[in-house]
């Protein structure tokens, strides 16, 4: 069973005992949301993240979801990618094509991966461009109230230290403004040359959902969710999500929400 919560501020957070019950929550939550993208704008552009994320998103691939969905009008992006080769075991791509891209009838045409040929500069400014042909395009929707696109959904995982996408606790690239994807050369975590969406974006999209599970994520989780002032001891990129008119859902498992304050998890 789940506990469902929405705090103050109209963010959601939900909670599961298991992580099967989350998948299949996950996969309902996403599948209704790209069915009222392609009713509103006849697409459905997703932002993936790497990590956890993507075996979470298993029960897409199965029934009802793997007949109802719409697969045609998705189209793909990654919120961050590492700069390796689309082979390399570290990419972000990979991961997702091997365990749901493969898994569905997606357009081929319709998935937007990183140019893995060139230095990380570069791909970042080459996604960047190829973003901005899209929003011209209205592939993908743009903010009213910025330049920045608007995702219909972007997904995200958490890393222990309160990283979401490339967007590392205490990195001067979260206070890119300009820049729609940015790159690093320094992750704290390998490997470390990295391309990400800025803050700006993220915080653009109309839906924003957060995947987080296990419980060395706890007090990064606390942290992010709860208002825990003064208290905080680095800067978590992951509190920095509040999508500006956008919905933001967290998607917690009993581990993952062990820390949180008032939320007591019941059968
Ligand atoms: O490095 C990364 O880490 C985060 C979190 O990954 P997780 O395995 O702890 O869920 C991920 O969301 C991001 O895309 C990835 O590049």
């Amino acid at each position: 069973m789940a506990l469902s919560g929405a705090k103050e501020d109209a963010r959601e957070v939900r909670i599961y005992e298991y992580l099967d019950e989350l998948s299949a929550d996950l996969a309902d939550y996403i599948s209704e949301l790209s069915e009222a993208s392609v009713k509103e704008r006849g697409v459905f552009a997703i932002a993936l993240s790497g990590g956890s994320l993507i075996s979470l998103m298993r029960k897409l691939c199965e029934a009802p979801y793997s007949k109802t969905v719409d697969w045609a009008k998705w189209y793909i992006f990654w919120v961050d990618e590492r700069v390796v080769g689309k082979n390399h075991v570290d990419s972000n791509y990979k991961l997702a094509k091997d365990g749901f891209l493969s898994k569905v009838p997606i357009v081929p045409s319709h998935v937007h991966s990183i140019n893995d040929t060139v230095s990380a500069e570069k791909a970042a400014e080459d996604y960047e461009f190829v973003i901005r042909q899209l929003v011209r395009t209205r592939v993908i929707s743009v903010s009213d109230i910025s330049d920045c696109p608007k995702f219909d959904l972007i997904l995200l995982g958490m890393g222990p230290d309160g990283h979401i996408a490339s967007l590392f606790p205490d990195h001067y690239i979260l206070d890119e403004k300009a820049e729609w994807v940015t790159f690093i050369t320094d992750s704290p975590e390998p490997p470390p040359e990295r391309i990400t969406f800025t803050l700006p974006v993220i915080n653009s999209a109309s839906n924003v959902v957060v995947v987080v599970t296990g419980s060395s994520k706890a007090e990064a989780a606390h942290l992010a969710i709860d208002d825990v002032g003064p208290e905080c001891p680095l800067s978590s990129p992951a509190k920095m999500i509040q999508p500006t008119k956008g919905k933001l859902v967290w998607y917690l498992d009993k581990a993952a929400a062990s820390k949180l304050e008032g939320t007591k998890y019941s059968e």
